[in-house]
Order: C-alpha cells, then structure tokens, then sequence
C-alpha cells in the first residue's frame, strides 16, 4: 500500500456471546474487506465478547498468543492488508486491559494501545458503567505506520480527549481509529459530535467503529459507525445493524486544509501548550 489514496473497510460486526463465533465473524468481514478491495479494516471494541465488566475475565487473551491474536495475524496475511483489531480483553501480569491489536499485511503485530481513558460514567436513570472496576489503563498512546499513513489509536471513551488526538495530529498523524461501543445514552447526542470534532480540531480523517445494535443484549450498542474527513464530513455513516463501510481515505485532503485554515501555525504556544509527557 503505497498510494495516497487508499480504501478503508469499517466492520460495523454484530458481537454475540459465544467467542469462537465472534472471531469467526471478525475473520469473514475481513475477507470481505479485501474482495471489496480494501487495504486496512476496522473492526469494534471488544468484539470477541459482549461489552460489559462483568464479560471481560472470562473473554480475556493474551496478547499476542491468545486465539483472537492468532486469527487475526492468519486473516491479515492470508488477505495480505492491515488490521485494526477493534479491542479485545488483555490479560496481562494479572491485570485486564482493553486493548486495540494492529496487524500488517505479513501477520505481525505492529502496534497494540491499551484503553488510556477507562469509561467510568455516572448518568442517574440514564447509564452506570465502571470499566475502572475490573480493568487496568494503559500508560501510552499509540502511532503507527499503516502503508503511507500515520495512524493514532484511541478506544471509545478516549475520543472525548481532545488532547490525545492533538498530540497525534502534532506527531504526523493524519488518520485516528476510534474502535467504540458507544450506548443508547450517550450516543445519540455524542458520537458524530466528538468524532467530528476530533476531525475538525486536528485536521485530520477520523473513524470510529461500533458494534452494531442488539436490543437484547445487556449493553445496547449504538452502531453509526462512520469516516469523517478532515473537513469535518461525514464521508460515509452506518445506521444501527451489521455492514461494512468502504471509503477511500485520500491523504491529499490533510494537506490540502491545512494549507488553506493553517490553525497548526496560528497556534499561540506562547500563551498555552498541549504536550506529551511520555
Ligand atoms: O463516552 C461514552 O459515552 C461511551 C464510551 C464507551 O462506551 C466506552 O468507552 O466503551
């Protein structure tokens, strides 16, 4: 993947109880990415279990060497692109994380980001949920090289940090995947709003994947996974059921507005300053 335009596949995936079933679905979308001509898919947060604490022990792997790590790595190189693995549970050291995988083309693991922002919300008659609870924060954040394009990673909650996705942006990032599972609360108003402001701020392309809607479920995903281009625009936006989405991400466009609204350069470092302490 050597061109400035590339397709990218959005796995909006219906995530359901039973693992093996959850990779194998994870496993054919990204089969279908490729036939359809994609060189990087997006799969959700947690999509080898259902989103919950009380899920996350059970459902947890080692990464890599758990089985979701090595159906992965397999379907990147039998399909030969680059896979954002959504986030699966990470068992690690005796702790559990939320963690994002990213396979190349060859089957390596190329970069994985542990959930930095734990989702712990208190919204009375609304939502309760503390992922603090049983999982642990990760301590970095996470570039990587996707063919041409520097990619940053978040996880859901980590896309209401505009911080984080300034520091990518400062660090050349011109794409940033938010795998999610944003819920019937919180999604309506909050979703497109943060997403697209995280393109608009940073001036850079922005993706987040959800789940998509089981009504049954405990956690009642929101879906609309969607690609926002660094204009702001929601090039392509799914509703609440299983598909995937194709768009080309054309890196021309970053350049293109940042020369034209150059905010990057305007910037008064001299009265205040986002910066990476790590
Ligand atoms: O920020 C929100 O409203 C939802 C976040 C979330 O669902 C998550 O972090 O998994």
């Amino acid at each position: 993947m050597a061109s400035k335009v590339f397709k990218i596949a959005l796995a909006q995936m219906a995530v359901g109880k039973n693992k093996v079933d959850n990779i194998a679905k994870a496993v054919k979308m990204i089969g279908d990415a490729k036939k359809n001509g994609s060189s990087l898919v997006v799969l959700p947060e947690c999509f080898n279990s259902p989103y919950g604490t009380k899920f996350f022990k059970e459902y947890a792997e080692e990464v890599p060497g758990g089985p979701t790590s090595e159906a992965l790595s397999k379907a990147a190189k039998d399909n030969c692109l680059f896979v954002v693995g959504g986030s699966i549970p990470e068992r690690s050291d005796g702790r559990l994380y939320n963690t994002c995988t990213v396979w190349d083309p060859q089957g390596c693991l190329v970069a994985s980001h542990r959930k930095v922002h734990l989702f712990d919300i208190d919204i009375p008659g609304g939502i309760t949920f503390k992922e603090s609870d049983v999982l642990s924060p990760g301590n970095k954040l996470t570039i990587v090289d996707v063919g041409p394009c520097k990619v940053g990673i978040g996880i859901c909650y980590d896309v209401r940090f505009q911080e984080m996705a300034a520091i990518y942006r400062s660090q050349g990032v011109d794409l940033v995947l938010y795998p999610g599972a944003f819920n019937m609360k919180t999604g309506p108003l909050h979703w497109e709003l943060l997403l697209r402001a995280r393109a608009v701020d940073n001036q850079v392309f922005v993706a987040g994947v959800c789940g998509s809607r089981d009504t049954s479920a405990d956690y009642v995903a929101w879906g609309h996974t969607m690609l926002v281009d660094p204009w702001g625009k929601v090039l392509v936006q799914a509703e609440d059921q299983e598909t995937i989405l194709y768009a080309d991400v054309d890196l021309k466009s970053c350049a293109d507005i940042r020369e034209q609204i150059p905010v990057s350069k305007q910037r008064r470092n001299d009265l205040y300053e986002v910066k990476s302490k790590i």
